[in-house]
């Protein structure tokens, strides 16, 4: 533990604890607060206090009492966790913490004031802690879920039935046989205000999103409101261009357009939780969609649900199984997960009855999913894009397979490879072929050339910092293709065939955070930076960006809704509490044609078998 981790005044459990690299300062510095301004000064609830703000640090909407000690060292607090057995810390018994908290102020009030900071929930699997602006939120997401689920919109199913009949059909030109789920899809988000379609890469999200927008313009004419968003700016270019490429096939309604949640709700300058739309001044839209929903935070989804109107359609895509929001929050996973009080829709059984009943195909619903239908959740599941091994892998991945994971790595398949962490031979030469592939091009002004190249290959990396993160491998790749072209490449000074990472969004020049390009020479000499913008390129002045990386690596959380012909995923040697399911998952389905795994296999068996788990009440019912 470093000095600076450490808090000087914390005493007891607090001091402990914090000093066993479990709480950082600032989860003790808010205990510590909490405690004066309430006088609170039992130690079990200072701790479960720090712990819940901890909790939250970490992704969780709250503390899973029952879960306390299922803890690691803080990645940051520079303890060594292999000199620290948590174990044998002075953990509280689990029963004294709850009757603690049952009668603290924290939790109850106390004669102060109104101050009541925590909420101690009661649930059939547990006691929840949390933080009470987390609980506000999450409460306001359950009540307008359920609200949205007590009624259901009025349907002309005879129109309805009609255009799914058209909208869904194979090459051929005749129906889809059932089960189609993207059928079943788009009734579902027919016959309720609320729809969760849930898929990982390539099951045809925005394809059936399309669909929706076209049968719904079908039922209710082209004056249909419509707001596309998407939680990033990279992410709600994509679904402009893919939804525009279809508007014309479909006759969806011209000058649809994505745009980031933020300004969808109205972001104002100088303030970070308000939005111009709210509970009092809803969004004017009678159709709203959310694409890469499982990126959206508690917060967000919250001041979205306030902002929607009671009568306006909100479907919310996304896949449930990536890495979720950089805060709090894994709302998609937890929308699919929930449990469902809803008796069935019998329109959505007239329209789409034998696609919901079909037995013995790989696609058919499980009960379960039946279940879950009735709260509007589906979940797409044919893959479309890659097939074969990396579908296979990232589905062992998914479904915490770790020998299957090992086989399919080790099974010679051309779309797998499994390198240790000291054979790079294969990475170097997929490094250097690639940008020397895009360097040609550049230095060429073959703009289309550089861009497609650039995605012929990614190195990902679980790190930002440390012997396996991005920033060394960074600079190690550079080193590569220089010693390669026998040049120097500065990247401090632009030169052809330079690979750029936006790493803040920019309005007014149009490029996001995320994005990512290449410098190119016109022909004449004049450098440009080329990024992709639907099928056309798009070219700016490299003086003109203000935020970018030189990018021969990135990590797998930025690499999230960008797609490469091979990826190579360098793992850390040893076992870090970052390598998860979620960001392998992650990583893998980026990949069109080739995954390469660059570590040893226990890396590869833990990052499987670990799962991020954030707890939330939205799967529980409240008791
Ligand atoms: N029912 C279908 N029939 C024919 N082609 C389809 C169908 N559904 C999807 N596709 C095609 O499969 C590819 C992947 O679909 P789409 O881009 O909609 O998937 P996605 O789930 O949004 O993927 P991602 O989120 O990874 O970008 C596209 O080329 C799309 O045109």
């Amino acid at each position: 533990m470093t000095q600076a981790h450490l808090v000087q005044r914390a005493t007891g459990l607090l001091r402990t604890f914090n000093e066993a690299g479990v709480l950082a300062a600032a989860d003790v510095h808010v205990a510590l607060r909490l405690a004066k301004l309430t006088g609170e000064d039992s130690e079990p609830v200072l701790l479960a206090t720090a712990m819940t703000v901890r909790a939250v640090r970490a992704g969780s909407v709250c503390l899973d009492l029952r879960r306390l000690r299922d803890v690691t060292i803080d990645e940051e607090s520079g303890v060594d966790d292999d000199q620290v057995d948590l174990s044998t810390l002075p953990w509280p018994e689990l029963d004294d913490v709850i009757a603690a908290l049952r009668k603290s102020r924290l939790v109850i009030g106390g004669p102060a004031g109104p101050l009541r900071p925590l909420r101690l929930v009661d649930t059939a699997e547990g006691e929840l802690l949390y933080l009470d602006r987390y609980f506000r939120q999450e409460q306001t997401i359950r009540h307008a879920l359920d609200a949205r689920a007590s009624v259901q919109p009025t349907v002309d199913a005879r129109v309805v039935y009609e255009k799914l009949a058209e909208l869904f059909v194979d090459p051929s030109g005749t129906q889809t046989s059932a089960p189609d789920r993207q059928r079943i899809a788009a009734a579902v988000a027919a016959t309720r205000w609320t729809t969760v379609i849930a898929g990982g890469p390539g099951t045809g999200k925005t394809h059936t999103i399309a669909r929706i927008l076209a049968l719904l313009v079908a039922e209710h004419g082209s004056h249909v409101r419509i707001g596309l968003a998407a939680p990033t700016g990279k992410a709600a270019a994509r679904l402009q261009e893919s939804v525009s490429d279809q508007a014309a096939e479909l006759t969806l309604p011209h000058g649809v357009t994505a745009m980031t949640l933020h300004r969808l709700l109205g972001w104002q300058r100088g303030s970070n939780s308000r939005f111009r739309h709210n509970a009092s001044n809803r969004l004017p839209y009678d159709v709203i969609v959310v694409d890469e929903t499982s990126m959206v935070s508690l917060t967000m989804m919250c001041r979205l649900l306030e902002a929607v109107r009671p009568d306006a359609r909100l479907v919310l895509v996304g896949d449930p199984d990536q890495l979720t929001s950089v805060d709090a929050g894994a709302v998609l996973a937890d929308l699919v997960a929930r449990p469902v009080a809803e008796a069935a829709n019998a329109t959505l059984g007239a329209l789409v009855g034998s696609d919901v009943a079909a037995l013995d195909d790989p696609h058919s619903l499980t009960d379960d999913e039946r279940d879950r239908l009735r709260g509007g959740v589906i979940r797409l599941t044919r893959g479309r894009r890659f097939g074969g091994a990396i579908e296979e892998l990232a589905a062992a991945v998914r479904g915490g397979d770790e020998d299957r994971v090992i086989d399919l790595l080790r099974s010679g398949s051309p779309e797998t490879s499994f390198h240790s962490p000291d054979d790079l031979t294969a990475l170097h030469d997929d490094v250097v072929a690639t940008a020397s592939a895009v360097a040609d091009a550049a230095a060429v002004g073959d703009v289309d050339g550089a861009l497609r190249s650039l995605e012929s290959h990614r190195l990902l990396c679980a790190h930002r910092d440390g012997p396996f993160g991005v920033q060394r491998w960074a600079q190690r790749a550079r080193e590569w293709v220089g010693t390669s072209r026998g040049e120097w490449l500065d990247p401090a000074n632009w030169y052809p065939g330079q690979p750029l990472l936006v790493t803040a969004n920019d309005h007014e020049t149009r490029i996001y955070n995320g994005d990512t390009g290449v410098i190119v020479d016109r022909g004449d000499g004049t450098l440009m930076a080329a990024f992709q913008r639907g099928s056309e390129p798009y070219l700016l002045y490299p003086s003109q960006l203000s935020a970018v990386q030189t990018v021969y690596a990135m990590t797998i959380h930025r690499s999230q809704g960008s797609q490469y012909d091979a990826v190579s995923v360098l793992l850390p040697a040893r076992a870090s509490s970052l390598l998860t399911r979620e960001l392998l998952y992650t990583a893998i389905t980026r990949a069109r044609n080739h995954v390469r795994i660059v570590g040893s296999e226990e890396a590869v068996r833990v990052g499987v078998t670990r799962q991020v788990l954030r707890a939330s009440g939205l799967r529980r019912t409240f008791l």
